[in-house]
């Protein structure tokens, strides 16, 4: 797959193929965020993940797309205005999990295990923000030199990305990857999206395991290389745990130990998602 190369090497396309230039996108409007959005993330789960050796080269991002149908406007409005409380009285509002931590602490590998045992959607704003960059859009050329940079990408943009998945994805549980990073963020993506999440997930890794794991992913992103990930260590501890603080103090932090195998992690992260509240499965 030529665009999920690029978007994962986060270089811009150049060829002028399958995607669409913005402008022509907006006018497609829904249908072609459904096909983008269906080609970059749909992904049959593996049979059994939890027991399949995990590897981010064959990482799938799986994301619920139940039908082919153009979801009614009247019920897209509802389902991300309206906030459910917890006594689950509005059934619309998907179950939401923000996923924290660290560069390369396996956010996305566990991510990848939870969506395919507890039929979340996955969506990592990383990923999206890389598809942007590989659609070849002005926007895409910004974010990919705030990526190498390792700084944080302006939040209207990538809270932008995240409705318009959410809304396509049409799931009923949600896991948002790497986001939010920074207090902005978090506010942007209450403002836009119009709530907050259920649940938080963090990752707590050792910087030293981080670096490892990112020096020798060797997935070709153009942010895995020693200077940036110094960079991306600096924004996650000064502006990253901050938005954690909060959220623990909202008491909605699951914090989860991340070194160790990739299973044995798992399987604390297992138990947390077996525990969830009936409100996230019986929707
Ligand atoms: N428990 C583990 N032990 C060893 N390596 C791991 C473990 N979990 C993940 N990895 C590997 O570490 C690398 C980083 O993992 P992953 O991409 O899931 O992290 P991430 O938190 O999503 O990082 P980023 O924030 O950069 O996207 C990958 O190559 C992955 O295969
Ligand atoms: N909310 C976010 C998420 C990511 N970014 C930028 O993308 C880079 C890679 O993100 P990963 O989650 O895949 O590690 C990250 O370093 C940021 O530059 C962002 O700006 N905002
Ligand atoms: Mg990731």
């Amino acid at each position: 797959m030529v665009t999920e190369e690029r978007a994962r090497r986060g270089t811009a396309r150049t060829d002028g193929g399958a995607i669409a230039p913005e402008t022509e996108e907006k006018e497609l409007g829904d249908e072609m965020w459904r096909r983008r959005l269906g080609a970059l993330l749909l992904r049959s789960p593996p049979a059994s993940s939890s027991t399949a050796p995990s590897s981010c080269q064959h990482r799938r991002h799986h994301l619920l797309l139940p039908s082919e149908e153009p979801l009614a406007l009247g019920r897209l409005a509802r389902l991300f205005t309206s906030q459910a409380g917890s006594d689950g009285g509005d059934t619309l509002k998907p179950f939401i999990a923000f996923v924290l931590g660290g560069p390369g602490s396996g956010k996305g590998t566990q991510c990848t295990k939870i969506a395919s045992d507890f039929g979340f959607a996955h969506l990592s704003a990383g990923d999206l923000l890389r598809h942007e960059i590989a659609s070849g859009s002005e926007k895409g050329e910004l974010i990919l030199d705030i990526i190498k940079e390792g700084r944080i990408v302006p939040s209207e943009i990538t809270v932008e990305l995240i409705r318009k998945a959410m809304e396509m994805s049409n799931a009923k549980r949600v896991l948002i990857d790497g986001f939010p990073r920074c207090e902005e963020n978090r506010i942007a993506f209450e403002r836009i999206v119009g709530t907050e999440p259920d649940i938080v997930v963090f990752f707590d890794c050792p910087e030293d395991e981080m670096v490892k794991r990112l020096l020798s992913r060797n997935q070709g992103r153009v942010d895995d290389n020693i200077e940036t990930i110094k960079k991306r260590l600096k924004v996650f501890e000064n502006l990253n745990i901050p938005v954690v603080d909060y959220y623990s103090s909202r008491g909605k932090v699951h914090k989860i130990k991340a070194t160790g195998t990739e299973d044995e992690i798992f399987d604390a992260v297992r138990r947390l998602f077996s525990s969830l509240s009936r409100r996230a499965y019986d929707m």
